[in-house]
């Protein structure tokens, strides 16, 4: 990707993460600029996961850095609340959407939505509302604000949940399978939310079993494999004719019934 001298909103510097003996991530670099989208692809178990829970401190890297806006979101030297207080701040800028919805099952679509500028930010409880409406509307909710989760189909409660994880109004969004847990015709719905994020420039880290919307909505793709990134490129390159061995075979068995 063309390098700029800006500031990378998100930069990973040789990150390393072990589970026990099991090396997951084995020295990642990446640097995603402002605005940009990038799709992390690769098999099970290749630590792409891992990679994105790590951004956002879910999982505790061993070695590395790894820097939002500037602001380095690892911080070893800090312990206890003062640990609690630095990563709090990192999260309010970072939004993350996972396989399985984790909505709150006891509070409306739109309480949902509100909670955390209400809680976290301090929002008063009219403008948290109007927010949540908003943006209620932009996933195509608004008719639902009133309804518990029980009552939403999964591309609905996927949808609130991207509702949700905007209105901390983040500087980066990250999305772990979002779709993978989806009935097939379910998953429309969630790509074109997502998609209407791209066209607004919202910065994304997208990992996703889904080569075609991988390959179409992304700026810059990467395919990892056992802990290393094999091949990075524009998507136009990586799904076309991927140059590594790896990244071929793989494409092979899942653009096949993808693409
Ligand atoms: N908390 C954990 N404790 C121990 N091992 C873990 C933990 N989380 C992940 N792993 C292991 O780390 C490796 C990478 O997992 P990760 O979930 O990052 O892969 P992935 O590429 O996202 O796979 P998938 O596409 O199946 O979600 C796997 O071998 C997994 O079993």
């Amino acid at each position: 990707m063309t390098q700029t001298t800006e500031t990378p909103m998100v930069e990973l510097k040789g990150v390393k993460k072990r589970f026990g003996d099991l090396e997951v991530l084995k020295g990642i670099d990446l640097r995603v600029d402002r605005g940009r989208i990038i799709s992390i692809i690769g098999p099970s178990g290749s630590g792409k996961s891992t990679l994105l829970r790590s951004v956002n401190n879910l999982e505790v890297i061993d070695e590395g850095q790894i820097l939002l806006d500037g602001v380095q979101v690892n911080r070893p030297d800090l312990k206890g609340l003062a640990f609690e207080k630095h990563i709090n701040h990192i999260r309010q800028n970072m939004g993350m959407v996972f396989q399985h919805f984790n909505l709150f099952p006891h509070l409306s679509t739109l309480e949902n939505v509100t909670l955390a500028p209400r809680k976290l930010k301090g929002v008063s409880t009219s403008i948290a509302r109007e927010l949540g409406m908003e943006l209620l509307e932009r996933v195509g909710l608004a008719d639902k604000a009133q309804v518990y989760p029980s009552a939403l189909s999964g591309g609905q409660k996927q949808r609130v949940a991207i509702a949700r994880a905007l209105a901390m109004q983040p500087k980066v969004m990250l999305f772990d399978e979002a779709t993978s847990a989806l009935d097939p015709e379910l998953v429309e719905e969630v790509n074109r939310v997502m998609k209407g994020l791209a066209e607004e420039h919202m910065t994304m880290l997208i990992v996703t079993h889904e080569m075609a919307f991988a390959r179409d909505v992304s700026d810059w793709a990467m395919f990892m494999d056992g802990g290393v990134v094999v091949e990075a490129n524009t998507p136009e390159h990586l799904f076309s004719h991927p140059d590594q061995e790896r990244t071929q075979h793989f494409l092979r068995k899942h653009l096949g019934t993808q693409g």
